[in-house]
């Protein structure tokens, strides 16, 4: 086999300079004008006027998917996500440009889109699996697999327009479990339930990943980082980026942050005060604070104790890790310390921490918020906090040119091996309506280097274990 036919063979979805165009009118007349007059102009040889306005959904979309892979759809509200997936299912067709498709497609885009409101959820499984291909034979040998993940009851020989939605969505999802798809797609927004469906749903996704190709449109970054191996990022109809799911969901926070401070900029009433020129601040060379201090290894009043114990590698504050934001202020510190107020280069999870970080602010701030989120190596969000509650109502004002210290004491969680990110952020306003100054991403990492957890992303500290058998 020619490496281009091995190639061609891993593609599941190749698309190729993808546009959409939809015709919107601006009344029904005008649709009507639209279907009736050209044609007569045309048949009187007269030049042919169009009723419609052009939209165009989707400009010059190419991207190619590889058989296996988990992609993650992410954009704005309107950038097209939808009107790409529905046309990878063959719903919607393209106006220009070329899709290929490789294997059985099962998607999950809108609710309800394949079951028909007059059956039952029992005619409805073997219709919709039909439709997507599945012979009634198979359906039936796998029927009571999928009553069991629909877990609806007796609401299966209902007609489905008596289905609240969680229903709709817990059929929907049993029968595209249970289709041998080769690439499944899904709006994320529609694979909701209770915790419990949805952890159903999960397990199904996550072992399905294992040989199926994915494709899933979210809002959620968290979720495209935690689950997608590609990701492309969709702007205007159009792709901005597309590649490994940290860079581009961090590219795509860091613009829809951007242009949340440009709205507000407009708004006189967020307008961030600039310093003045008198105002000029320097700021402290962080590299020159690196060092500075001798780091405490807080394992060791612990060495010998266990063979068990969770060791933190922490690596230090890195004043050039990716940031951005408004500027106002620069982060020139950022470590944890142990409850002598040491400055650790190890931790150990479960005992006492304290992250401290130091910004210098190059404007006044008036309602300073700090905040922190860690992360592991796929970009799930672990646990995090900020400033804002604790200072609500009694701002924590700070003049150009002073330094704003925010300590966070917590008991760190055991962690499972492998390595981990805080990011940082300081920002000015309240929780809803705030000017970014500063996110920096992973601006200090570390590496748990042997864990006690055994399950779980992370281990919650225990303050007691105890049984007893009388
Ligand atoms: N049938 C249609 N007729 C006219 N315009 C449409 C049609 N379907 C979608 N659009 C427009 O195309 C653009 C892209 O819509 P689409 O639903 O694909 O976006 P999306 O990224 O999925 O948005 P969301 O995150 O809000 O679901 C939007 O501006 C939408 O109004």
């Amino acid at each position: 086999m020619s490496s281009d036919t091995q190639s061609a063979a891993s593609v599941a979805i190749r698309v190729n300079g993808l546009h959409k165009c939809f015709q919107i009118y601006a009344t029904p007349g005008q649709r009507l004008r639209q279907f009736v007059l050209p044609r007569l102009r045309r048949w009187l040889g007269l030049n042919v006027v169009n009723y419609y306005r052009e939209f165009w959904a989707l400009r010059d979309v190419s991207f190619e998917i590889k058989k296996g892979q988990t992609v993650g759809v992410i954009g704005r509200n309107g950038s097209g996500k939808s009107t790409l997936l529905q046309m990878i299912c063959g719903t919607l067709h393209p106006t220009q440009g070329s899709i290929e498709v490789q294997g059985r497609v099962a998607a999950l885009l809108e609710l309800g889109s394949g079951f028909n409101p007059e059956f039952t959820g029992r005619e409805n499984v073997f219709f919709n699996a039909g439709v997507l291909g599945q012979s009634e034979e198979r359906t039936l040998e796998k029927f009571a697999d999928i009553e069991a993940f629909a877990d609806i009851g007796d609401f299966m020989d209902q007609p489905v327009k008596t289905y609240s939605s969680g229903m709709l969505v817990r059929l929907a999802f049993a029968v595209i479990a249970h289709v041998d798809a080769d690439i499944l797609v899904i709006d994320e927004a529609l694979a909701v339930g209770d915790a419990f469906f949805t952890q159903k749903c999960m397990r199904f996704l996550r072992a399905f990943m294992q040989h199926g190709t994915v494709l899933f449109v979210s809002h959620d970054t968290a979720a495209v980082k935690g689950l997608c191996n590609h990701a492309i990022w969709l702007d205007k109809g159009q792709v901005r980026e597309q590649g490994d799911p940290k860079s581009v969901c961090e590219h795509y926070l860091q613009a829809y942050y951007e242009a949340q401070q440009a709205d507000q900029a407009a708004d006189d009433t967020l307008l961030p005060v600039t310093a003045s020129q008198d105002e000029t601040v320097d700021v402290p060379n962080s590299q020159g604070l690196k060092g500075a201090e001798v780091r405490f290894d807080q394992r060791l009043p612990y060495l010998n104790a266990s063979n068990l114990r969770n060791d933190l590698r922490l690596f230090e504050f890195d004043p050039d890790a990716p940031s951005f934001g408004m500027g106002g202020s620069r982060v020139v510190r950022v470590d944890l310390r142990n409850d002598h107020g040491q400055a650790l280069a190890w931790a150990v999870g479960g005992e006492n921490v304290e992250l401290t970080v130091e910004a210098v602010a190059l404007q006044h701030l008036r309602s300073p918020i700090v905040g922190f989120v860690v992360k592991d190596r796929l970009g799930q969000t672990l646990f995090g906090d900020n400033t804002f509650v604790a200072y609500e109502h009694q701002p924590c004002e700070c003049k150009a040119g002073q330094t704003l210290r925010a300590r966070f004491q917590f008991q760190m969680p055991r962690m499972p091996v492998g390595d981990y990110s805080i990011t940082i952020a300081i920002a000015d306003g309240t929780q809803q309506e705030h000017v970014q100054h500063q996110w920096i991403f992973d601006a200090i990492t570390f590496r748990s280097e042997s864990t006690s957890t055994a399950a779980g992303l992370v281990g919650i500290p225990m303050a007691h274990i105890s049984m007893d058998a009388r």
